[in-house]
């Protein structure tokens, strides 16, 4: 059933299956949240001609959500989409309002967070071997364990044979496998995606696609489900992959949209097929049309 039901206007009350359990605190908490920041400098010179020294990056976001979903953040550039996950990882603090983690503030750094972006940010000098053992030399992994490690990493991102290769040898689709390796190598409980796959062409973007759903879905029902916060500008894709789907708007950066996206699960083996089922074109559908409505500032058609 499509139930893309918790609209803005209903926002404070978030459906009851996206909530935690009664008694128990959401994994991750954004309550009022508002940033603004400073411009300085060449921008704070063109804004002030513009009226503005400042930029409104949210205004009054508050969502929450519960270990082990995947959660889309989708919207136009400069919604807050990645401010929001700088909060997450504690790189951010937000202007007023509060943002936690388990029941407390973010902190620097935190481990259990693995932060991924639309750009691989391979390191030029290191083997995608020694690119996938980062993580677990910052986390004091030994040196032969840490290498075990990465080639498992390598070989299930389906790189094995590339081990010694370094960046400039490898496709843009191999940089973002080699990035999603060294994301997924210290078995963090949080991924923060920031456009993982945008840079990558249709086909490689749905392969990648799959084989991530496939490693996150292994652990399906289980404690062990990874909570992930996946940002796009894709709505596709993140109707595609996600359980829930928060739709952003710009100027100020806000919540527009928040439903669930009840397609069956596991998807991976079957994403090729599903983008073209009725269920998801109609949720696809759903969600366009509350999106248009809420860029016009307007209520969706057959709202009432
Ligand atoms: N450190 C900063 N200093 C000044 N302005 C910032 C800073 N970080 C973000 N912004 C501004 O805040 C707004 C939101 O930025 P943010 O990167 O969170 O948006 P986004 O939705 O992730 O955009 P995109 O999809 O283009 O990555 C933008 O106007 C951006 O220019």
């Amino acid at each position: 059933m499509v139930t893309l039901a918790a609209r803005t206007e209903s926002r404070s009350a978030v459906r009851p299956e996206i909530t935690a359990a009664s008694g128990t605190p959401p994994l991750i908490s954004f309550r009022d949240v508002h940033q603004v920041f400073q411009l300085r400098g060449k921008r704070a010179e063109r804004g002030s001609a513009a009226g503005a020294r400042e930029v409104v990056a949210l205004q009054g976001v508050s969502a929450e959500i519960s270990a082990g979903q995947f959660v889309a953040l989708v919207g136009a550039s400069g919604c807050g989409k990645t401010t929001m996950l700088n909060m997450l990882a504690g790189l951010v603090q937000p202007t007023s309002g509060e943002v936690t983690l388990l029941g407390r503030a973010p902190e620097l750094p935190n481990m259990d967070i693995g932060y991924m972006f639309a750009r691989d940010a391979l390191l030029p000098w290191r083997s995608a071997r020694k690119n996938v053992e980062l993580p677990l030399e910052t986390r004091g992994w030994a040196p032969a364990k840490r290498r075990e490690r990465a080639r498992e990493m390598l070989d299930l991102v389906g790189l094995s044979g590339r081990e010694s290769q370094y960046r400039l040898q490898l496709s843009q689709g191999m940089r973002q496998r080699a990035a999603l390796a060294r994301t997924l190598a210290p078995d963090p409980s949080i991924l923060l995606m920031d456009e993982p796959f945008a840079a990558l062409d249709a086909r490689t973007k749905l392969t990648l696609q799959a084989e991530f759903l496939r490693i996150w879905e292994q652990h399906q029902g289980s404690d062990t489900r990874k909570t992930v916060i996946f940002v796009t500008h894709d709505l596709q894709e993140a109707v595609l992959l996600a359980d829930r789907v928060i739709v952003m708007l710009p100027n100020p950066g806000r919540i527009a949209d928040d439903g669930v996206v009840d397609l069956p699960r596991p998807r991976a083996e079957d994403l090729g097929e599903i983008q073209f089922s009725d269920e998801f074109k109609r949720i696809h559908h759903d969600l366009f049309e509350r999106l248009e409505g809420a860029i016009g500032d307007r209520p969706p058609r057959g709202a009432s």
